[in-house]
């Protein structure tokens, strides 16, 4: 029954709500607004006559049905009964303002303009009605016909209250009110009003004609003009033009007939642009009201994001086991260690994590910081717990933190992080779930505003899980529309289970049959046509006039962006580098300078980069690639060093591995145990993604011709480098092909040692290149070179 009752009134409001909503049409509107326009005639002839006839008519008003009497008004019974009501009980000669705002209101049905403008000019028109009928009924008071007897009662009113003098300070008050509000009234505009005034008709005197141009240096002479409104014009310009959005126009309304052409000219021309970019919105939401917002998703709509099930839990019920009486341990063992430093504590109070404890200390007053500080080792070794960390003081608290390993620790599942809350919930571009922090929450950040990361720790501590964390993770939360991948695997093992999802997910130069590069040789080439892609994605941003890759894609959705004119929807591409170290030691420069470049520049147009890494020494992570990280994953590594070289912090020295990690994105430093995504589980993930429908082929990345290809070289003499020869000597002597050696025995610049390696190459002198290794000296001494370039010369 209830249900029913709920059902009817649910019913009955959405046809309410139907009714609401039914717009009247074009037609209705000029009918009604052409009866409130002749309405407000029959209004005016009939005010007006009423002056002239109230006295004869006065007797007749109570014989309305009468229909054999007749009123001496124009518009007769019906006249002479709506001015008594209006002129005489209502607020007498005020009430004209009447008939003028329906004849506002007829006109803007009539001419189908917006209605919400006439909402202020009723208001004001009201206030003005009120104003006006107290004011003839105190200025007038013994005719009280002009003020009503509504303005006569109120005047007699507010006599009673504040005298004359009062209800004529209040009228005054109002009437500047009106004055400022509705005509802009200011000191200077009234000034310069009469003062324009006392010249105009100065001129008019000096010369009977004034063109134009003398009215436009006369205003140009007076520099800016603050105008006041004058009477009638803006309104005129509201009412039939609806141009009351460009305040210049009412602004220099306000000028007499002269206005300057110029100026006119001047708001025309911004007219016209605003109704360009109107005219392209307009076409856009067009568009998008046919066809609906371009969806990206489209081609795969019947796309499935991979299932939670496909996630182990691990063994993890959820909760984390630890034990009060390991708890008591470690604190009295915290307690009397510090005592033996006679360090006092005030307060200790311990947060459980998953993987350590930690045991936040307040000493007592008086007890310094610093010594707590100094002495952390010697706390350390005296807990003898492997993985403690201390941190003097904790930043934002001014506590000291003691963080010690659990007996038993719990593996975070992946699965826990991806089914959490704060994960699901997450409104970031690129989300990526990581594991756990110390207090248990789960730890979701951004990658786009990362907007790269630099990942770092010694073997078998947790790095290739920690990368498939943070690549599972997108794959559950973004469609392949949305994000490419780009998968540099030297060690040719770890990401190979990504092959599946090589049309979903996988970005790759045009030539290359692996989507995941494991030639170190192939990754220059891509690193190259990343730095292309960037620069096109720029000329594309440019072109569109937004800041970043989401303003972008934004406008292009909403049709705003022509797809004839190259604009396409852009995925965000993620590079995932393994083992950098490896590639570093090979390529060297070649490698380092397109990442610092793709480093500097790539985050506005949604090219992010995955880098890891085993050996986080300063030859391998250099400055300028660490400048260009913010975002640091530290596992556990070997040396106070290399922690310093990764988080230019220690503490990753003192993790306990198995996806103990710390991250930094700036200054603080967060413990996190990694989310645990095993072998199989991946394989699982891309199964399922890889068996639904795909593209025709992996996104294609721009073509790059590298200079080392070979097909490039051309063997002109006339076009080598003028240390050519000079370059053959030292090569062919020092029997190493290396830039390198080019570069220090004649003291020349990479660039140019390089092109000149190019060159040798293309003479047969020495071989191609061979990534690590230095090239091959195909010419075996000086005699041999002597007699090749003679050769050459025949
Ligand atoms: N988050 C984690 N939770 C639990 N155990 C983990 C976690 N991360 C890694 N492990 C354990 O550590 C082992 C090694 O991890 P992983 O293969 O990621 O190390 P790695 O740093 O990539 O080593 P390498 O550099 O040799 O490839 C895993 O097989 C797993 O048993």
């Amino acid at each position: 029954m209830a249900k029913k009752r709920t059902k009817s009134k649910s019913k009955s409001t959405t046809t309410a709500k139907k009714k609401i909503s039914l717009k009247p049409s074009k037609q209705n509107k000029i009918i009604f607004g052409s009866l409130l326009i002749v309405l407000s005639i029959a209004l005016v002839f009939s005010f007006m006559s009423f002056y002239f006839t109230w006295q004869d008519d006065q007797s007749l008003l109570s014989e309305f049905a009468n229909r054999n009497a007749e009123a001496s008004n124009l518009l007769n019974k019906f006249g002479a009964s709506v001015s008594h009501f209006f002129m005489y009980q209502g607020f007498g000669l005020a009430s004209f303002v009447f008939p003028l705002l329906l004849a506002i209101t007829g006109l803007y049905l009539f001419l189908g303009l917006e209605l919400k403008g006439l909402v202020g000019k009723w208001i004001w028109g009201l206030i003005g009605v009120i104003w006006g009928s107290i004011a003839l009924g105190f200025f007038a008071s013994s005719y009280p016909l002009l003020g009503g007897l509504i303005g006569f009662e109120m005047n007699d009113f507010l006599q009673d209250y504040t005298g004359k003098i009062g209800v004529f300070l209040i009228l005054l008050f109002v009437l500047m009110v009106i004055l400022v509000r509705l005509f802009n009234f200011t000191p200077e505009g009234f000034a310069n009003f009469f003062k324009s005034q006392k010249q105009k008709i100065k001129s008019d005197f000096d010369t009977p004609s004034t063109t134009v141009d003398d009215t436009i240096n006369e205003i140009e002479e007076e520099g800016s003009i603050e105008l006041s409104m004058e009477d009638s014009v803006p309104e005129k310009i509201d009412t039939y033009t609806h141009k009351k959005d460009i305040p210049p126009l009412q602004n220099e309304a306000g000028l007499d007939v002269n206005i300057p052409e110029e100026e006119e000219s001047d708001i025309d021309l911004k007219v016209e642009e605003s109704t360009v970019e109107e005219e392209t919105d307009a076409k856009a939401a067009k568009l998008v009201e046919d066809f609906g917002e371009f969806d990206p998703k489209l081609e795969l709509g019947n796309y499935k994001f991979p299932t939670i099930d496909l996630l182990d839990a691990h063994g993890a019920s959820g909760g984390i086991t630890i034990n009060q009486e390991e708890l008591e341990e470690n604190k009295n063992r915290i307690v009397s260690t510090l005592k033996n430093y006679k360090i006092g504590i005030a307060q200790i109070k311990a947060t459980i994590g998953p993987t350590v404890t930690l045991y936040e200390i307040v000493p007592e007053a008086g007890i310094r910081i610093s010594k707590i500080k100094n002495l952390e080792d010697d706390i350390a070794l005296s807990l003898a717990a492997l993985g403690i960390r201390i941190i003097a003081p904790i930043p934002g608290k001014g506590t000291v933190g003691i963080e010690v390993p659990n007996k038993n620790a719990t593996v975070v599942s992946m699965r826990s992080v991806i089914a959490s809350n704060k994960f699901q919930k997450a409104e970031m571009e690129l989300p990526v779930a990581f594991g756990k922090t110390i207090s248990n929450e789960t730890f979701v950040v951004d990658l786009a505003k990362m907007p790269h990361m630099l990942m770092a720790g010694a073997t078998g501590q947790g790095k290739s899980v920690g990368l498939n964390a943070v690549i599972t993770s997108l794959l559950y939360k973004k469609h392949p529309a949305e994000v490419k991948f780009i998968f540099v695997d030297p060690k040719k093992v770890e990401l190979t289970l990504y092959n599946k999802i090589e049309r979903h997910f996988l970005a790759k130069l045009p030539d290359s049959d692996e989507a995941i590069i494991t030639d170190n040789a192939k990754v220059i080439n891509t690193l190259n046509s990343l730095c292309i892609e960037m620069d096109n994605r720029y000329e594309l941003l440019k072109t569109a006039m937004v800041r970043n890759i989401k303003e972008y894609n934004t406008k292009f959705k909403a049709r705003k962006l022509n797809p004839n004119d190259g604009h396409k929807f852009l995925p965000y591409i993620v590079l995932v580098i393994d083992e950098f170290a490896d590639l570093i030691m090979t390529a060297g420069k070649e490698v380092e300078t397109p990442i610092a470049r793709l480093a500097q520049l790539a985050r506005a147009i949604g090219i992010h980069l995955i880098i890891a890494t085993q050996r986080p020494s300063v030859n391998v992570i250099t400055g300028i690639i660490k400048a260009n990280f913010p975002a640091r994953i530290a596992f556990r590594v070997t040396s106070k060093i290399d922690s310093r070289t990764i988080l230019d912090a220690q503490g990753a020295d003192q993790l306990i591995g198995r996806g103990d990690m710390l991250y930094t994105q700036g200054n603080d430093v967060t413990r996190i145990q990694c989310a645990f995504v095993d072998t199989p589980e991946v394989a699982k993930i891309t199964d399922y993604i890889g068996s639904q429908r795909a593209y025709p082929e992996a996104h294609l990345l721009p073509e790059y011709v590298g200079e080392e290809s070979g097909t490039s070289l051309d063997n002109d003499i006339s076009d080598r480098d003028a240390m050519f020869r000079d370059a053959a000597e030292v090569i062919v002597i020092a029997q190493q092909g290396s830039a390198s050696l080019i570069q220090r025995k004649l003291k020349l610049g990479y660039n140019r040692a390089g092109r000149i390696i190019d060159q040798l190459e293309a003479a047969g002198i020495v071989g191609p290149f061979e990534g690590s290794k230095a090239r091959q000296v195909l010419v075996p001494d000086m005699y041999a070179l002597e007699q090749l370039l003679e050769n050459e010369t025949k």
